[in-house]
């Protein structure tokens, strides 16, 4: 079965903060995505709310529970006693944990599981206590990928950063793709479900399915965005010229 499309709302919600008006709608959005055949949705509310904010959880949660019930919700983010509340609160279908630092502009390294472990394994815990699947989010590292399997969890999220920025350079790119690929071999190995996001395109997304052709899902947002906005520049364009009759 291919993987499945989670669309990362993020790049709406920051769009959407730019001004006090509510729109872009980041449900409306969403309700959008998930009409045109995407699988899931995904936010990763950081605790200043410079994306998805909180109060977006529950319309979101409301929009899969009344509209698309085999949709699947996915939060992502550093868990921290706030987060891991929010979490609980909203009940989504899988948590992906994050090693993300408050000030950080984005998410860019995975978990260090050998250290980590211990601080992880608790939480892995309580989480899916709670009936939510858990991810971690992991660099291209097979050893770590066996330690998040002892460490309680379902799958890993590989972060593709550093092969979507691999975009003008193919040798490169293959190069990081067998780093990622030889990653979820030893997670898939190991009874671990594999994920994958960050910087994820329409061009590089071809090569790392047929790598991975166990890959669960792919959360993306950044460029799925631009797409959404290049693709549909026209005919708003268009919109705004018939309103005035120009
Ligand atoms: C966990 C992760 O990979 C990130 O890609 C993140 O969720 C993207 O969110 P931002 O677009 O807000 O950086
Ligand atoms: N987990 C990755 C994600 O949700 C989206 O990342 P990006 O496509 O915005 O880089």
């Amino acid at each position: 079965m291919p993987a499945k499309l989670s669309v990362n709302l993020n790049a709406i919600a920051m769009l959407r903060n730019r001004r006090d008006l509510p729109w872009p709608s980041v449900t409306g959005l969403g309700r959008l995505a998930l009409s045109a055949g995407a699988h899931g949705l995904t936010v990763h509310p950081r605790p200043d709310e410079r994306h998805t904010r909180h109060s977006d959880l529950p319309e979101i949660r409301a929009l899969i529970d009344d509209e698309f019930p085999k949709a699947e919700f996915n939060i992502e983010g550093y868990p921290s006693e706030d987060f891991l509340a929010l979490v609980e609160r909203h009940q989504p279908e899988q948590v992906t944990l994050v090693p993300d630092d408050p000030a950080q502009a984005t998410s860019d390294h995975g978990w260090n599981f050998a250290t980590d472990a211990a601080f992880l394994t608790p939480i892995v815990k309580r989480l899916k206590k709670a009936g939510v699947r858990v991810s971690l989010f992991s660099d291209s590292d097979p050893d770590g990928a066996r330690i998040a399997r002892d460490i309680g969890a379902d799958r890993i999220e590989l972060y593709t950063g550093p092969y979507g920025s691999c975009h003008s350079d193919s040798a490169e790119a293959a190069k990081e793709l067998e780093r990622l690929g030889k990653t979820a071999d030893a997670a898939l190995a190991s009874g671990l479900q594999v994920n994958a996001g960050h910087d994820l395109t329409v061009n590089n997304l071809p090569a790392l399915a047929k790598r991975m052709p166990a890959l669960a899902e792919v959360s993306i947002g950044h460029g799925l965005t631009a797409d959404a906005l290049e693709y549909g520049m026209a005919g708003t364009v268009g919109r705004f010229l018939r309103a005035c009759g120009w």
